[in-house]
């Protein structure tokens, strides 16, 4: 027998961790969350739809990974703890071995990052996971799209491009990689992003504004611009020759890894701004949380802000290492991932 909520104790039931924050968990009308005091909760939500975020035959395992780690990225862009969260879940149909793989994978990453599952919404429909997180701030430390200042270095976390990569790939859009290590980096790349807890935690009071990279590295600095009311220069070559880009990604074609690296998006890595005095700090937080940064470049003056989301002025300056405007190669994409792009009203 297989009804709703044979089905949600099942695979859902999830023993809450003690010191998480959570005093009521799954299982009544609401959880109850308490953060500890002087602590903002942070939340945030993020859902993955079938077809559109992830191809309908993906490892259940690596979703239910992807599902949870696309929001844990946002507590990291914030600086956030994670405490919590909760999953809504449209299914077409129950298939029990599905099922318990996606929770094994959403579980695993759960427990790794002391994050309780504390409830949800499980209904049939076409196949959507829509989690909501919640995480503990310290509000004045939080990183806000907002933060960004003349004058603060502009650093990104791990590697960007490579997800899109693995995507392109997965399309049909090119071959397989030639190298099977390569291959199987950029399709772990796309299908189980690290959510960057641990860095976004040690750059508490040290990092101004922060943003995750889901659309695309340009797109969403564009973000943290635009709220900032500032512009950016972005040194391609410290980019490109940095390890910021994997060489995968630096084996193609020019225009085809600047796609990818600066308008690639599914990447998941922190863009971050900090002081330029406190570069230092910034490379000491980044050993302790275990996680590669890179420095590409440096906030100018610009446009004051009308909308902190679609302001549409151009606002990042593509340089070369002498501050030369760099000549982009014709068929680079620079424009984020955007649901809306080719739809007509
Ligand atoms: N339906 C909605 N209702 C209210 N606020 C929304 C809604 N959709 C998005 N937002 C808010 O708009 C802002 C931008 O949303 P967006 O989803 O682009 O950001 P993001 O989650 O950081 O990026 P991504 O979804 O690409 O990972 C966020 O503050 C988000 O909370
Ligand atoms: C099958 C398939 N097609 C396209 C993509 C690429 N993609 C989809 S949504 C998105 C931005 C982040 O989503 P959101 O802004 O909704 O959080 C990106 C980069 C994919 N991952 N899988
Ligand atoms: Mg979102």
């Amino acid at each position: 027998m297989s009804g709703e909520f044979d089905l949600i104790a099942r695979h859902w039931w999830h023993t809450v961790p003690s010191s998480s924050g959570v005093v009521l968990g799954n299982g009544d009308d609401c959880a109850l969350l308490a953060p500890a005091p002087g602590m903002a909760l942070a939340t945030s939500t993020d859902m993955l739809v079938a077809g559109r975020h992830f191809l309908p035959d993906v490892d259940p395992e690596a979703l239910g990974h992807k599902a949870l780690a696309v929001n844990l990225s946002d507590l990291a862009a914030m600086g956030a703890r994670p405490l919590a969260f909760t999953l809504a879940l449209a299914l077409p149909r129950v298939d029990e071995a599905w099922l318990a793989a996606l929770a094994r994978g959403m579980l695993a990453l759960a427990d790794a990052h002391g994050c309780a599952l504390v409830g949800g919404d499980t209904t049939a429909g076409p196949l959507t996971l829509s989690v909501t997180v919640y995480g503990e701030v310290p509000p004045a430390q939080a990183f806000r799209r907002s933060a960004a200042r003349v004058g603060d270095d502009v650093w990104v976390s791990g590697t960007v491009g490579d997800a899109r990569l693995g995507l392109a790939v997965l399309l049909g859009e090119r071959p397989p990689l030639a190298r099977a290590d390569w291959q199987a980096h950029v399709r772990a790349r796309l299908e189980r992003p690290t959510p960057r807890i641990a860095l976004g935690l040690a750059l508490r009071g040290i990092a101004h504004a922060a943003i995750d990279v889901s659309d695309g590295l340009v797109a969403d600095l564009g973000h943290v611009l635009a709220a900032s009311g500032v512009a950016a220069e972005i040194d391609i070559d410290a980019l490109l020759v940095g390890q910021a880009v994997h060489p995968a990604v630096r084996a193609l074609p020019l225009a085809e890894a600047l796609s990818c690296v600066l308008a690639g998006g599914d990447d998941y890595e922190l863009v971050f701004t900090s002081p330029a005095a406190r570069r230092s700090e910034v490379q000491a937080a980044a050993a302790a949380a275990q996680t590669p940064v890179t420095r590409i470049g440096r906030i100018m003056p610009g446009p004051v802000a009308t909308h902190p989301l679609a302001d549409g002025r151009p606002r990042v300056r593509l340089c070369d290492a002498q501050g030369r405007p760099y000549p982009v190669p014709p068929g680079t994409r620079l424009g984020g991932f955007d649901h809306f792009a080719t739809m007509s009203a």
